[in-house]
């Protein structure tokens, strides 16, 4: 299903290129079939063109029109400029679909003024390695179809979940964000290995090793991670002398917290554009 269909990226930043890299490197997506458009930026579409051999293009209902698969990857508020930019040029045999959080279906469509199949995603930038985790939901002229096949594109760069719409702005606060949250505890490893006297650049290879060791361990062995982590903590050892420290600065509770802060986040991001 996937073989040839064009793609488009209304918005090209952080997550179009973490998914112009992994679509190319499955190798079933070619850069001929990528379209890329920018706004006020050229030297980042030549960036993307020599790099990945992408094409950028200026006329964006031209590329709306004659692209399968139309993908909005700006920041929620310039939306509507964007959606100014191609109404008129897509029909529904096309599907769009957007990544924008906090931005529902129905404000896409009633901005395309049409009644267009949009499926809303939130990948993660781990589509650039294959490893994305996306929630897809769809709007209210997709057909089974359409979903099966914003399913297939993402199932290239990685694992997908299928939601009710209202559940994405969690799915955003969990997953979408989800791996700065990663990236922030790393950085906060390393600092701590230094602080212990291991130097940053030989810390960082232990903490990336425990990191890959103990997603693969919670993926292989199926275990809950309760059950992995009592493996790892002797009574009375040093890993409970650690955990009893998380406690104490309530990790659990501030990650919880996080989540559902960026949750609502998406919710307000949203509603802003619901009252614009
Ligand atoms: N960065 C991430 O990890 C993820 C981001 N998202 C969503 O993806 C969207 C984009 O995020 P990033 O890529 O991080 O932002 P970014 O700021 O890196 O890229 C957005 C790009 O869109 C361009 N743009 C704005 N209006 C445009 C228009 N009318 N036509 C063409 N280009 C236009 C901007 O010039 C900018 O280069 C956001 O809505 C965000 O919520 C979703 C999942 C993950
Ligand atoms: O920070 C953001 O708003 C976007 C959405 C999910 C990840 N990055």
């Amino acid at each position: 299903m996937l073989a040839g269909k064009s793609f488009f990226f209304i918005g090209a930043g952080n997550i179009c290129e973490s998914m112009v890299r992994g679509l190319l490197s499955t190798g079933i997506v070619r850069p001929g079939e990528i379209w890329v458009s920018n706004r006020n930026n050229e030297a980042r579409l030549n960036y993307l063109r020599s790099y990945y051999g992408i094409v950028p293009v200026t006329d964006k209902c031209q590329a709306a029109s004659q692209s399968d698969v139309i993908i909005f990857a700006m920041k929620p508020q310039d939306v509507f400029t964007a959606l100014e930019e191609v109404r008129g040029c897509i029909s529904n045999n096309q599907l769009v679909i957007s990544v924008l959080a906090g931005i529902s279906t129905p404000i896409i469509e009633e901005g395309l003024n049409a009644e267009v199949a949009v499926v809303r995603a939130m990948p993660n930038t781990s589509c650039a390695v294959l490893e994305s985790a996306t929630g897809l939901s769809a709007g209210k002229y997709t057909s089974p179809e359409q979903l099966a096949l914003a399913g297939e594109i993402f199932r290239m760069v990685g694992e997908v979940v299928v939601f009710d719409e209202p559940l994405l702005d969690a799915v955003t606060g969990l997953s979408g964000s989800g791996p700065a949250y990663i990236y922030y505890l790393v950085e906060a490893m390393e600092k701590a290995g230094e602080a212990a006297g291991i130097p940053r650049e030989t810390a960082r290879p232990l903490v990336l090793k425990t990191l890959l060791g103990a997603a693969k361990m919670l993926m292989e062995t199926g275990e809950k991670p309760e059950v992995l982590r009592r493996q790892v903590t002797s009574p009375n050892g040093t890993t409970m002398a650690g955990i009893q420290q998380l406690d104490q600065g309530h990790f659990q509770d501030t990650i919880l917290k996080a989540v559902l802060r960026a949750t609502s986040r998406s919710q307000e991001l949203g509603q802003a554009m619901q009252n614009y």
